[in-house]
């Protein structure tokens, strides 16, 4: 059994410390927590499907690391095995340097959120969080401390059975945030909170990145993702297809063409692609055009051509993110002509 550095909750923030504190067994160390997450070559197969497929990925300390795929790309399934709730059929995961079934407290190393209705129904909240404090020795101020943060107040003395589905993931974070752990895991969090609570959550990652912490979060949506997260970790049918930082994926994905409509679409192309510039058809007849606006308005005035209409095109971060993904989309609507999405 693993020792453990000592650590002090504190609303201002998580501190790690030097001061040891005795372990369950008697035992004295002065180990500190990294919270770094290693995901190495990790696989799971149910029967002759393979769900997750040899990932390789580490989760930072101190930044938000998003965890995106379209539906039943395998993200919760991963999760699970980070948190030892499903045995890898390969693969390993490293919490703080240890498998998540070695941490001596779990509850105050790692806080995860997978489902938001997985509390008893017929029992309050207070009494939810109270049990799970008393249950991983965390003193009862710290169930104030996290119905204040999530702004449970109001709705403590109420059964879990009753709550919405927003204030059912607003209990799941207070139990997260309840032993004040260095590392949080949450399985697309947002899902059922109303504009208030989704910006609430926003700003509570990112605090919790800023005071160190590692936070790991499941998402579907990139627009959502783009607006709290650091690094982005993005999976397709199990496989691992961007490990990037925010600001390289919106570099290297989210392109910027030029529409141009012409009533001479064959001499504009000529002069473009004289000029070594790369011009692609649309289906509308238009053509795109991989230069700036200003050089295609010089262009054309040089060589008179006639132009109707020039619109400068960006590529949103949710058509990249369906871009990169559309290969691995196990789940799609066809629609009403029978031509996929
Ligand atoms: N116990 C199981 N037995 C068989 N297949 C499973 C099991 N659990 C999950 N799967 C399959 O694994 C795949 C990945 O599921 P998972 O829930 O991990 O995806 P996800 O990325 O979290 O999806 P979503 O965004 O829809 O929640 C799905 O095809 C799912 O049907």
């Amino acid at each position: 059994m693993r020792g453990r550095g000592w650590r002090s909750f504190s609303n201002r923030g998580w501190r790690r410390g030097s001061q040891p504190r005795a372990g369950r067994g008697g035992s004295l160390s002065s180990r500190t927590i990294t919270g770094m997450i290693e995901v190495t070559d990790l696989t799971k197969r149910y029967g002759t499907t393979t769900v997750v497929e040899g990932l390789t990925f580490q989760v930072r300390t101190g930044r938000v690391t998003g965890f995106l795929g379209p539906n039943g790309a395998g993200k919760s399934t991963a999760m699970r095995m980070m948190l030892g709730l499903d045995r890898p059929t390969a693969g390993e995961v490293r919490i703080d340097g240890a498998p998540y079934q070695r941490l001596r407290d779990p509850l105050r190393t790692v806080g995860a959120l997978l489902d938001a209705r997985a509390v008893h129904p017929g029992r309050t909240a207070l009494n939810h969080l109270r049990w799970l404090a008393r249950s991983n020795r965390i003193p009862p101020r710290r169930v104030r401390e996290v119905i204040e943060l999530a702004g449970l107040r109001s709705a403590v003395r109420r059964r879990a059975g009753t709550f919405s589905l927003g204030m059912s993931q607003r209990l799941g974070i207070a139990a997260a945030l309840l032993g004040d752990p260095a590392v949080l895991v949450l399985d697309e969090p947002v899902n059922g909170l109303d504009p208030e609570g989704v910006l609430w959550l926003r700003h509570l990652m990112r605090d919790l990145a800023a005071q160190g912490r590692t936070v790991f979060v499941s998402s579907h949506l990139m627009s959502e993702a783009a607006l709290t997260v650091d690094h982005l970790v993005i999976i397709g049918r199990g496989r691992l297809l961007a490990d990037t930082s925010m600001s390289e994926f919106i570099d290297r994905y989210t392109d910027v063409g030029v529409r141009v409509r012409t009533p001479e679409p064959r001499r504009l192309r000529d002069v473009l692609v004289g000029a070594g510039i790369t011009v692609t058809d649309c289906s509308d007849g238009s053509l795109k055009v991989a230069a700036a606006a200003e050089r295609i308005g010089e262009l054309v005035a040089a060589h008179a051509v006639t132009v109707h209409e020039v619109t400068r095109k960006t590529v949103s971060l949710e058509e990249a993110f369906m871009r990169l993904t559309a290969a691995a989309v196990e789940y799609r609507a066809e629609s009403p002509g029978g031509v996929r999405r």
